[in-house]
C-alpha cells in the first residue's frame, strides 16, 4: 500500500510516520512493543456504542510532531478517571509509540481499570488485522484516515469494525476523500483544523468541509480546541462533538465548559452561522474562475463597510460584496438599528438574491472607559438574536479575555501604531492571543477607530503575517485605485473597504464600487 493514494501527496510529516509504522509492524507485528492484555486473547469487554449523540472525546497524549512535549503521563488511568469524573463522553488512546509516545498496553489498562468509558483507538492503522488487534486491546472504535490509505483498506477496514461491532471514525481532510467514504456513509466523521503540511490551525477548513457531507452523521471536530470558545464555533458549524489532546491534558479543568459549549447549539433564528458560512463562500472563491478564467489567485473575500442605505447595501452585494458591514459605534457612517433590520428583512425575502447571500456584521468599539460599548453590544446581541446580523467586528481595547466573554461570533480589529505592538497584538490563541479565527488589521489614528482611508504601514502588515499565523484580513485606505496592487502584494483573504468607495460619509458611490469588483477580478488574473 503507498501512502501516496488519493492522488495528492501526503504532507512531509504524515508520510515519515507512516512509512516508520509500516517498518515497525513489517519488523515486529501488529503488537509493537505491547504486552497480551490481561484478560487473554479475544475476551475483550464487549464493545460499547460509541458517540451515537455527539459529545467531547478526551485524548491521552503525551507528545505529538507539531508540539512536541505535551505531558509526562505516568499513570494514563488516573487521567482517564479524571477526564470521566469530569464529563468526557468519551476517550481517545494515542497507541502510537515513536511520534505521540503511546502504546497499545496503554488502551488496555485504561479498559481494564474504565470498562464502562468508549474508548478510541488513535493510530495511523492500516487494514482490518489493525482493527482486529485494536479490539483485542479494549478499544470500541478506530480511527480510520481515509488519506492514507487504499480504496481496498477502507473497505477492509470498514468490514472488520462491523463484524466486530466496532465504531469507525473516518477522519476527511478534503472533498476527495468525502466522496470515497460516501459509499460506508459512516456515523462518525472527524475533520482536522490542523494542516499537517504547515501544522497550523485553521477552523475554515472542518467548517467549508462540513457542508460536503450529506448523509446523517456525527461530526467530530479534531485539533484546536482550547477551551469553550473554539467549542463554541465548532457548535456553531454543526459538530456535535469534538477531539481534544492538548487542551484537557494540560489543563482538564476545561472539559466541563467544553463539553456545555459544544451542546448548545444556540442558533435559535434560521439565520447561517456566520464562520461557516464564510467558511463555505471562502472555499467557493478558491473554485471561482471569473469570465471562464482559471485564476491565478483566488479573489479576496470583500467586506463593504459603513452601509447606511438601501440602496448602496443592494448594488454592494450585487457587485459582489461577501459582507456588508453596518457601523454601531459613533460615526459619521453611524447605521440605526431598524435600518439594518429593514436589510435583513430585504435579503430574507430573496434568499438566494445578492442580497440575501451578503453576511451582514454590526461594527463596535469597546472602550475601557465606555458606557456606549454596553448600548452597542446589547444592540448587536440583539440582532443577532433576531438573525438581523451575522456577527461582530469588534474594535476597541478589550483584552482577548473580554472579547471571548461577549459570547458572539466576532473578529477582532486591531490597529497597531508600531512593530512592536503589531507582533504583541496578533498573538497567536496558544500565546494567549485573540481566539477568534480571524483577526483584521486597520491603520492606526488617533482620531478614529475606522474608516479613516488611511492605509497600513507595509511593515505592520508584514509583522501581523508573521505573528498571526492567519490569513490577512486587511483595512485601511482601500481604493479602485490601489486595490489590485494590494491583493497582488499581500494576497489577502479578505479586504474591507469603506471611505475608499465613498462620494460622501455613509453614502456609496455605485460607480466606484463596480470599479472596486472590476480592479479585484484584474488581480486574480494577472
Ligand atoms: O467608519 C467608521 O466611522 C468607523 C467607526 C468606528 C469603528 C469602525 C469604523 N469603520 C470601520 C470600517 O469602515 C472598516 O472596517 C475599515 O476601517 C475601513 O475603512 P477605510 O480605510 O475607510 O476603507
Amino acid at each position: 500500500m503507498s501512502p501516496e493514494t488519493a492522488g495528492t501527496k501526503l504532507p512531509n510529516i504524515l508520510e515519515r510516520i507512516v512509512t516508520r509504522r509500516r517498518e515497525r509492524l513489517t519488523a515486529e507485528g501488529s503488537l509493537l512493543s505491547a504486552q497480551e492484555p490481561s484478560w487473554g486473547k479475544n475476551k475483550a469487554p464487549a464493545p460499547l456504542p460509541f458517540l451515537p449523540q455527539g459529545g467531547l472525546i478526551c485524548e491521552v497524549k503525551r507528545k505529538s510532531p507539531s508540539r512536541g512535549h505535551i505531558a509526562e503521563i505516568t499513570d494514563p488511568v488516573a487521567l482517564a478517571k479524571r477526564y470521566q469524573q469530569l464529563g468526557a463522553s468519551a476517550i481517545s488512546v494515542l497507541t502510537e509509540e515513536d511520534h505521540f509516545g503511546g502504546s497499545l498496553n496503554d488502551l488496555a489498562t485504561i479498559k481494564e481499570k474504565l470498562p464502562d468509558m468508549p474508548l478510541l483507538r488513535k493510530d495511523f492503522l492500516f487494514d482490518g488485522e489493525d482493527v482486529v488487534v485494536s479490539r483485542r486491546f479494549g478499544a470500541d472504535a478506530v480511527l480510520l484516515i481515509t488519506r492514507i490509505l487504499e480504496q481496498s483498506a477502507v473497505e477492509e477496514m470498514f468490514s472488520a469494525a462491523r463484524e466486530l461491532g466496532m465504531t469507525v471514525l473516518a477522519e476527511a481532510h478534503s472533498r476527495e476523500d468525502i466522496e470515497r467514504l460516501r459509499g460506508f456513509a459512516p456515523k462518525l466523521i472527524g475533520i482536522n483544523s490542523r494542516d499537517l503540511a504547515s501544522f497550523r490551525i485553521d477552523p475554515f477548513g472542518p467548517a467549508a468541509l462540513a457542508d460536503a457531507i450529506q448523509w446523517p452523521t456525527v461530526l467530530v471536530w479534531e485539533s484546536g480546541i482550547l477551551g469553550a470558545e473554539e467549542a463554541k464555533i465548532a457548535a456553531g458549524c454543526g459538530f456535535a462533538a469534538a477531539l481534544v489532546g492538548e487542551g484537557v491534558v494540560t489543563a482538564p479543568e476545561r472539559i466541563p465548559d467544553i463539553t456545555t459549549a459544544l451542546s448548545a447549539a444556540d442558533q435559535k433564528n434560521n439565520a447561517p452561522f456566520f464562520w461557516k458560512a464564510l467558511a463555505v463562500k471562502q472555499a467557493a472563491l478558491q473554485d471561482a474562475a471569473p469570465n471562464g478564467e482559471r485564476p491565478e489567485r483566488p479573489r479576496p473575500l470583500v467586506k463593504l463597510c459603513g452601509i447606511t442605505r438601501m440602496e448602496d447595501a443592494q448594488k454592494a452585494a450585487e457587485a459582489g460584496a461577501d459582507i456588508l458591514g453596518f457601523i454601531l459605534a459613533p460615526s459619521k457612517r453611524k447605521a440605526e438599528a431598524d435600518f439594518i433590520r429593514s436589510v435583513a428583512s430585504a435579503a430574507q425575502d430573496r434568499p438566494d438574491s445578492p442580497l440575501g447571500r451578503a453576511l451582514r456584521v454590526a461594527v463596535i468599539v469597546e472602550r475601557k472607559e465606555g458606557i456606549e460599548a454596553k448600548e452597542q453590544i446589547d444592540q448587536a446581541r440583539k440582532l443577532l438574536a433576531e438573525g438581523a446580523i451575522h456577527g461582530v467586528q469588534l474594535h476597541g481595547d478589550s483584552s482577548p479575555e473580554l472579547c471571548a466573554a461577549t459570547a458572539f461570533p466576532y473578529f477582532k480589529a486591531l490597529r497597531p501604531s508600531s512593530i512592536a505592538e503589531a507582533k504583541q497584538l496578533a498573538a497567536t490563541p496558544k500565546e494567549g492571543g485573540y481566539r477568534c479565527p480571524r483577526i483584521l488589521v486597520d491603520a492606526f489614528s488617533s482620531e478614529a477607530y475606522g474608516g479613516t482611508g488611511k492605509a497600513v504601514d507595509p511593515d505592520i502588515v508584514r509583522a501581523v503575517i508573521e505573528r498571526s499565523g492567519r490569513p490577512l484580513w486587511l483595512a485601511g485606505g482601500i481604493t479602485p485605485e490601489n486595490v489590485e496592487a494590494i491583493v497582488t502584494r499581500y494576497k489577502p483573504e479578505l479586504i474591507d473597504i469603506a471611505s475608499g468607495v465613498e462620494e460622501g460619509p455613509g453614502i456609496k458611490d455605485h460607480h466606484r464600487i463596480e470599479q472596486l469588483f472590476e480592479a479585484i477580478q484584474r488581480s486574480c488574473i494577472s
